[in-house]
């Protein structure tokens, strides 16, 4: 399937395109407000029907599946017997003051020291039993999130589509702050459902035991009556949950973005501070924080109507039990009766509805958790979907080989007729027919915006091509084909080690890359007095390190990978832009030694001399190749200049 940009304009969004359209058509980015107006809009995304039953149950069945890791089952097993037991502890505390009762009332007191040891038993216990079921609910809560979190993590980054997450992060509107979704949406939704499953685990037992009991001493209009009841509690609750529902996701939206900011000001807390940009952030971070605060009141506000009709509910279901006490009692059941046994059977009567109503009304009161439990269920459900919805519509139109395909030969990558077009639209390069071979150096050139970073993009396979196909290499276990360094640096959160490494999984990378070629590397690209600065190698610094060196220093770093992996090709970025054009000469040779090909995206025309071939882009469709020869470096830029000028 090949993917084609159609820029989606909101007005155009409705419930069904959006999914469909944008999992083919990747769109221009989409300002936070109109993102908002759209999820406002689509209020159906985060409702309370029948989407919402769909994506629980499909969280439910990913957290109860058989092979799951986290042990769902036997915690949800363990859970139902606790609480049972609990239950039955509570009950016998609630006949201990009656049993005190006749004790004291007789004078007995040769009873009253053993009915005191077996209360005092008995209240540990209870008091161990509610615990254990916090405890046991705490764990539910921890392995939902293990699964839950360990699935999309998997999905995200983990999945046979390198580049899920780029693709969710940069092509799909219509989810914000996936990060967001995974570390936060996802805790709140296991915490809200552990509290929800410790209220009613095992409410259904009870149900089924006490509406057999209340229908054997009060006949079906009992059970009936108070059925009806929770209809109509539940009916008249999920009223207000609707909304309730939709505000949760938004404030979520907000927080995701507040969260980002904060982030972002840490990032450039440099930046921020050379440019006086205090002042701008705090305004910028108070806007989004009172736009969160907006939601959180209007939840709270929502919250209040509907603990007001679950708490009234509650009350009125005491009175409800006499209701249905004094209908045997008028309608004359129970005339004839002697009195002393008449106020038992009542008793019993009223015991029973009312501890059936109880359960009904725990179930009603568990309304705001569940308006809570649907927000979040409605995001973490619309990413497992876009995820999945990107990963089964993959451009698989390109031709990838192995070196064992090679019987030796040399290593090329081919743009057969490739067309792209920015995310915008606008077309970038057309009918592209270009190769790249092994031996041969090429510089892409062109002026700002005309594609060039874009054309790497492209030909890593992350940006989609409206048209042609590419034959291109790819990496085994032996050997990468590809290392590409941008302008700036990607820095990993981790130690020295773990720069050069990078992106190397393993846990043995103290004895597959030993301290002295550590050394060696750091030397070849003038880099040895950061043995100094750093404890050991293997120090973490978690974010330091773009503060540690300089931005000449990470490019040179960046090339100690490079030297590592020495790949077959690197895309290089402007990836010497803060290099002095000594250590840029050392570079290009030491690339030469190691045979490496460099595929160079610059403006710096004194990098031609390093090149075999030079590539120029208009940013409108059409571009012109040439090859450099040394021996006429003044023709080719005045080639390159001359073709530039014609461009524009
Ligand atoms: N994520 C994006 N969303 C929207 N437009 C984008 C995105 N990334 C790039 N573009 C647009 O695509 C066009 C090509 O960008 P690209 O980065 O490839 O240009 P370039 O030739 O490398 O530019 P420069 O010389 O400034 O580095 C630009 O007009 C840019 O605005």
């Amino acid at each position: 399937m090949d993917y084609e940009y159609h820029p989606i304009s909101i007005e155009d969004y409705d419930d069904e395109t959006i999914r469909h359209e944008q999992t083919r058509t990747p769109t221009k980015p989409v300002p936070l407000e109109l993102m908002e107006q759209n999820y406002m809009r689509n209020k159906n995304q985060s409702s309370f029907d029948r989407l919402f039953l769909r994506r629980l149950f499909r969280i439910l069945r990913l957290l109860f599946s058989p092979s799951t890791e986290g042990n769902v089952i036997k915690i949800w097993l363990f859970l139902i017997c606790t609480s049972l037991l609990n239950e039955v502890l509570v009950y016998i505390v609630g006949t201990i003051p009656s049993r005190f009762y006749t004790v004291l009332v007789g004078k007995d007191f040769n009873s009253f020291k053993p009915l005191m040891f077996y209360s005092i038993v008995i209240v540990i216990c209870a008091g161990l039993g509610r615990s254990f079921v916090r405890f046991i609910g705490g764990l539910f809560a921890i392995s939902t999130r293990k699964v839950l979190t360990r699935n999309l993590h998997c999905k995200y980054l983990n999945s046979n589509n390198s580049s899920t997450f780029y693709r969710l992060l940069n092509f799909r509107t219509d989810v914000d702050n996936p990060d967001q979704r995974i570390a936060q949406d996802v805790e709140n939704f296991s915490e809200k459902l552990r509290l929800i499953c410790q209220e009613i685990i095992i409410t259904p037992v009870l149900i089924v035991y006490y509406t057999y009991k209340t229908w054997t001493l009060s006949g079906y209009l009992g059970p009936l009556i108070i059925y009806v009841y929770f209809i109509v509690g539940v009916i008249s609750s999920r009223f207000l949950i609707v909304p309730l529902v939709n505000l949760v996701f938004m404030k979520e939206f907000h927080e995701g973005n507040f969260r980002f900011l904060h982030a972002r000001v840490r990032q450039f807390a440099e930046s921020i501070a050379l440019s006086w940009g205090e002042k701008a952030e705090y305004f910028q971070l108070d806007s989004f924080f009172k736009n969160l605060l907006n939601y959180q009141r209007q939840i709270i506000d929502r919250e209040l109507a509907l603990e007001a009709l679950t708490g009234s509910f509650a009350y009125f279901g005491s009175i409800l039990s006499y209701l249905i006490i004094a209908i045997p009692v008028f309608v004359g059941d129970y005339d004839g009766i002697e009195k002393d046994k008449l106020s038992g059977i009542i008793s019993m009567n009223a015991f029973l509805s009312l501890y059936l109503i109880y359960r009904f009304t725990r179930i009603v009161e568990q309304s705001t958790k569940i308006s809570d439990l649907a927000g979040y269920t409605a995001r973490i459900g619309q990413l497992f979907e876009v995820i999945e919805d990107i990963d089964d519509n993959i451009d698989n139109v390109d031709v990838n080989y192995t070196f064992d395909d090679l019987h030796g030969a040399e290593l090329t990558i081919e743009f057969d007729h490739v067309s792209f077009t920015s995310p915008s639209g606008t077309p970038l390069l057309s009918e592209f027919k270009f190769m790249i071979e092994q031996g041969k150096n090429v510089i892409i050139m062109g002026p700002n915006g005309s594609g060039k970073t874009s054309l790497l993009r492209v030909m890593c396979g992350l940006w989609p091509k409206t048209g042609g196909r590419m034959i291109r290499p790819i990496s085994n276990n032996q050997q990468r084909v590809l290392v590409y360094l941008p302008q700036t640096p990607y820095l990993v959160f981790g130690s020295l080690r773990d720069q050069i490494t990078y992106p190397m999984v393993n846990d043995k990378k103290m004895e597959l890359v030993s301290d002295e070629e550590i050394r060696s590397l750091l030397a070849r690209v003038n880099l040895s007095h950061i043995e100094r600065i750093v404890e050991t190698f293997d120090s973490r610094y978690g974010a330091d390190w773009d503060k540690m060196l300089s931005p000449g220093e990470q490019q040179k770093l960046a090339f100690a990978r490079l030297f590592y992996w020495k790949p077959v090709f690197a895309a290089l970025d402007e990836a010497t832009s803060s290099l002095d054009s000594n250590t840029e000469k050392q570079f290009f040779e030491i690339c030469k030694e190691l045979s490496i090909t460099t595929i160079t995206v610059s403006h710096n025309k004194s990098l031609l001399q390093y090149h075999d071939k030079v590539l120029l882009l208009d940013g409108k469709g059409s571009y012109e190749t040439s090859d450099v020869d040394i021996n006429g470096s003044e023709n080719i830029v005045r080639w390159i200049d001359g073709t530039l000028r014609s461009f524009s």
